[in-house]
């Protein structure tokens, strides 16, 4: 038996919410910016890594966050008295390291999903949830699961991590473009924690607050403009816009094109822009192709939200 999964693309934050806001994205053309994970029966366990963005990742399979996952899901199974099989896994890496798109949080949330439901699903959303955000942590340097909960679950996700609910999702508008431009070079999202002030003043705590209640009160009564007007960041962008090349451009050409909002996606240095029109969206996509991205890695993609999050594909890689 094989299961394969394919788990998307996040935008961490999405500026209104450190560590507990995260959108799961798709792009409009069908292309696959996600990563796909394959778990079989075998002998001994193996990890093959393939895919665009393969040759990044270390070249010792231990070093692979697979690994973790695959040792991390065993001891779950023998607590719970489930025999464990042995198996082996394939990574399809097509998403960049250190982008800003959750690229370690998609690894995770494919690999355990399909290792879940290689064994029948014996884990619950909310168990698997827990699983993927403690493996998460073990990169990032801290738990958060802004990026493993809309990769798994799908939408924008709000992380409320009360009365054993990690996360659940907000209303999402249907008519947002997010036009995501990544430049190709890497951020590591340790890296771009360890910057951030310790403390912050009152009056960004308190713009922080009325920020984010704004942007959540805004999604459920559906009024798009005053949910997109409270799309900023006080918290990470003004430190970390520094550590990519061209950003403050960037975000001045896609508000002068008219978008609804421009920020760093997760730790960066991928740039997401929302927009309301398609000729817009194609305006912009132009503008951050030939201005943003630095080199060969670097791609830039229309996308919606992806409503569905990790799916089982049954596709053999
Ligand atoms: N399957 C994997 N996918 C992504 N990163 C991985 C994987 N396995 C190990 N890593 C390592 O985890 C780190 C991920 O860096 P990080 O800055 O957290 O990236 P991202 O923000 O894109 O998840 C890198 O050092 C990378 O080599
Ligand atoms: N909330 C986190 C999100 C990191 O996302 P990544 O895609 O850069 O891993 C943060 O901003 O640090």
């Amino acid at each position: 038996m094989a299961v394969v999964t394919y788990a998307p693309a996040s935008i961490g934050n999405v500026s209104v919410g450190f560590d507990v806001l995260g959108a799961a994205l798709s792009p409009i053309d069908g292309s696959l910016l996600g990563d796909r994970v394959q778990v079989f029966g075998s002998d001994s366990f193996a990890i093959e890594v393939r895919g665009r963005f393969a040759a990044k990742l270390p070249s010792d399979p231990r070093e692979n966050i697979l690994f973790d996952c695959h040792d991390y899901f065993n001891q779950q199974l023998k607590s719970r008295q489930i025999a464990v099989q042995s198996v082996a896994m394939i990574l399809e890496k097509n998403l960049p390291i250190g982008s800003g798109l959750g690229s370690s949080a998609c690894s995770v949330v494919a690999a355990l999903e399909a290792l879940n439901q290689f064994y029948d699903a014996p884990f619950e959303p909310m168990a698997m949830l827990a699983m993927m955000g403690e493996l998460e942590g073990k990169i990032s340097g801290s738990v958060h699961y802004d990026n493993v909960a809309p990769c798994y679950l799908g939408g924008i996700q709000l992380m409320l991590e009360s009365q054993g609910v990690i996360s659940q999702a907000i209303p999402t508008f249907k008519e947002w473009l997010w036009v995501l431009a990544y430049p190709g070079i890497n951020i590591s999202t340790a890296q771009a924690r360890a910057i951030l002030p310790a403390q912050y003043r009152r009056q960004d705590v308190l713009t922080y607050g009325r920020q984010l209640a704004g942007f959540i009160h805004a999604s459920h009564t559906q009024q798009a403009d005053l949910a997109a007007s409270f799309l900023t960041d006080v918290i990470a962008e003004p430190y970390r816009r520094a550590l990519i090349p061209q950003f403050d451009e960037a975000r001045r050409y896609a508000m002068q094109a008219g978008a609804l909002a421009c920020g760093i996606s997760g730790s960066g240095p991928t740039v997401f822009t929302v927009v309301n029109d398609m000729s817009q969206a194609q305006r912009i996509q132009t503008w951050f192709t030939e201005h943003f991205i630095q080199n060969d890695d670097g791609f830039c993609h229309i996308c919606r939200i992806d409503e569905q999050g990790t799916q089982v594909t049954g596709n053999l890689l």
